[in-house]
């Protein structure tokens, strides 16, 4: 037993350390100048991050924090070494660029330099990917309370006999993001670096402290190490699963602020994972033990779940406050509208846990957010057409997610998650592809974006509609419905779906005008064959046909 705070910080910290003091000298700590905190109680973290990083408690006990001039993720400054173990895998070009093994040891150096400076240093160990065949051990370390935390809760967090017989990591993030790196450093573009080195199995993080950038460093690992190592499909989407013994499963793709988190989090379903999984030879897998829930806007009416699942533990972000009486102000976008709670899987009342379903999934919905307000807001597509729209990945980035993104942009993300992947698109969509055909998978396309009119003029769909859709998809509804078909993208649309008004299932019926529809239409068609046009060399002409034709 303790009494008072710093009797309980001095038996706080290395005594947790045990087995693992070794390999904190061997890679240059200096223990004699800085405390280790491995995986320190929450409670100590709050107190850290208060004490020392600005952090405050909200009124629901949630720990605030702020990640600093970084809101968002900062794709531009990431970077893969180029080395020989995993060089031929790699997909290189804008999405992974290279950087060479010599200025990585540098970077890391200088993260390690840095993480020497600070009194304390945390560190938490935990697994990803919740199938013990296919998981790997994950080490954080960081200068900050709050990166801890916010790994104790995105990780899966290993039980007292796991933490002491833990052994060697997989897999290392040095996160040193309170410093800047060195802009003369070979290749650095500014002061912000991310970088992963697959021979180390390495992460090195300078001059950004959002938090996003670890658990996505997570996923890019994933992405090359599922299908290359496992033969494994990881992908960027959500999951559920109905309720009962062994209920049918569906996966959410999407990028960023499509609804994955918000779509996944069912009350009659449950829940498998809001972000990363693995599609795998026995059924589907979280990577994740928590979820990272865009709060911007939040009420407890719309999306009671994530509401509720703020509180002790939780880690909201960049969230502004009512210094009166800590309430957060989900609608204050002073500092981002990026604003996230990151908090365990089992704050959710349905999470399925361990986060694993034992059965391959029976739908496949892909969300877009179309800022164009032309795609329907549901289609059922052919396992071609599936294909096609995976590899174009089109969608828009939602402000604030990446550096210097305001406004809804339309983009085409490949694979519904560009920034992440590590090989040719072509390899998961032929193992997407392989999958489907096999378990007969159904396939939607779910538009969450506008309606009635392009971003500026028409409105988001109404989440309650979404929600309606995905109900329709569960309770096999949709599948016996009527279709009729949406020209140029020869999409099959259903005329009616119980709880959505049957207008606005046909777009051009909501659209102040059928020209100015048509010519939407039209443009947005040429923009996803000039997208496609770099992947056609690898795909094959019945998927390429399957796109629009104008
Ligand atoms: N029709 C809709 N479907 C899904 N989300 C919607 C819809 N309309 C508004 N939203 C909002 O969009 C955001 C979706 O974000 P989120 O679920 O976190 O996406 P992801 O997990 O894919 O990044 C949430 O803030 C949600 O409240
Ligand atoms: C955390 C991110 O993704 P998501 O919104 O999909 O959770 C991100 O894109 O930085
Ligand atoms: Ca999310
Ligand atoms: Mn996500």
């Amino acid at each position: 037993m303790v009494h008072g705070r710093h009797a309980h910080d001095e038996n706080e910290g290395n005594t947790f350390l045990g087995k693992e003091l070794k390999y904190f000298s061997q890679a240059g700590f200096d223990l004699d100048r800085i405390h280790i905190k491995r995986n320190a109680p929450i409670a100590s973290l709050y107190e850290d991050a208060i004490l020392n990083e600005g952090a405050v408690i909200s009124s629901s006990g949630a720990l605030i924090n702020f990640s600093g001039k970084k809101t968002g993720r900062s794709p531009k400054d990431k970077r893969i070494v180029y080395e020989e173990t995993s060089k031929d895998d790699v997909w290189w070009g804008p999405v992974n660029i290279k950087m060479d093994e010599h200025t990585f040891e540098i970077n890391r150096e200088r993260a390690i330099d840095y993480l020497n400076t600070r009194e304390n240093v945390y560190v938490f160990d935990g697994f990803a990917g919740w199938d013990p065949k296919y998981r790997i051990k994950v080490r954080v370390i960081a200068s900050r309370a709050y990166h801890a935390l916010f790994m104790h809760n995105m990780l899966i967090r290993p039980t007292a006999e796991e933490l002491e017989n833990f052994g060697e990591p997989d897999f290392i993030i040095y996160n040193a993001g309170q410093f800047p790196a060195n802009r003369f450093t070979t290749g650095m573009t500014s002061t912000t670096s991310v970088e992963v080195n697959f021979k180390r199995m390495e992460m090195v993080i300078l001059g950004t402290e959002y938090a996003g950038e670890m658990k996505k460093g997570i996923f890019s690992v994933m992405h090359y190490l599922q299908p290359v190592k496992f033969g494994q499909l990881s992908l960027h989407s959500s999951a559920n699963q109905a309720k009962g013994d062994n209920g049918d499963v569906t996966l959410f793709f999407g990028l960023s602020g499509t609804g994955k988190t918000t779509l996944s989090a069912d009350p009659n379903r449950l829940l498998i994972g809001d972000d990363e999984h693995v599609w795998s030879d026995t059924g589907v897998f979280n990577i994740e033990g928590g979820c990272y829930a865009k709060t911007i806007n939040l009420s407890a009416e719309k999306e009671p779940e994530i509401f509720n699942a703020i509180k002790f533990g939780s880690i909201l972000e960049n969230v502004v406050y009512n210094p009166a009486d800590r309430r957060p102000d989900y609608d204050d976008v002073s500092i981002t509208e990026n604003t996230r709670c990151a908090y365990p899987i089992e704050y959710i009342p349905n999470a399925k846990i361990p986060c694993i379903a034992d059965r391959q999934p029976s739908n496949i919905i892909m969300l877009t957010c179309d800022a164009f307000g032309v795609l329907p807001p549901v289609s059922r597509l052919t396992p071609e057409q599936a294909q096609y729209h995976f590899v174009a990945g089109y969608t828009s980035k939602t402000p604030g997610t990446e550096d210097g993104i305001v406004e809804p942009s339309p983009t085409f993300s490949t694979c519904y998650g560009q920034p992440f992947i590590i090989l040719h698109p072509g390899r998961y969509a032929k193992m997407l592809a392989e999958r489907m055909e096999k378990n007969k998978v159904d396939c939607w396309l779910i538009n969450t974006g506008w309606t009635g009119g392009k971003f500026g003029t028409g409105k988001r769909c109404p989440l309650k509609y979404t929600r309606a859709i995905v109900d329709a998809i569960h309770n096999g509804t949709l599948a016996k419905a009527e279709f009729e078909n949406f020209p140029i993208f020869n999409l099959a649309i259903p005329k009616a779906v119980e709880g959505v008004p049957s207008e606005i299932l046909d777009p051009v019926k909501v659209w102040p005008s059928k020209d100015a529809f048509n010519a939407e239409v039209q443009k947005l068609g040429g923009m996803f064959q000039k997208a496609f046009s770099k992947y056609e060399a690898d795909i094959t002409a019945e998927v390429k046909n399957a796109g629009p034709i104008l």
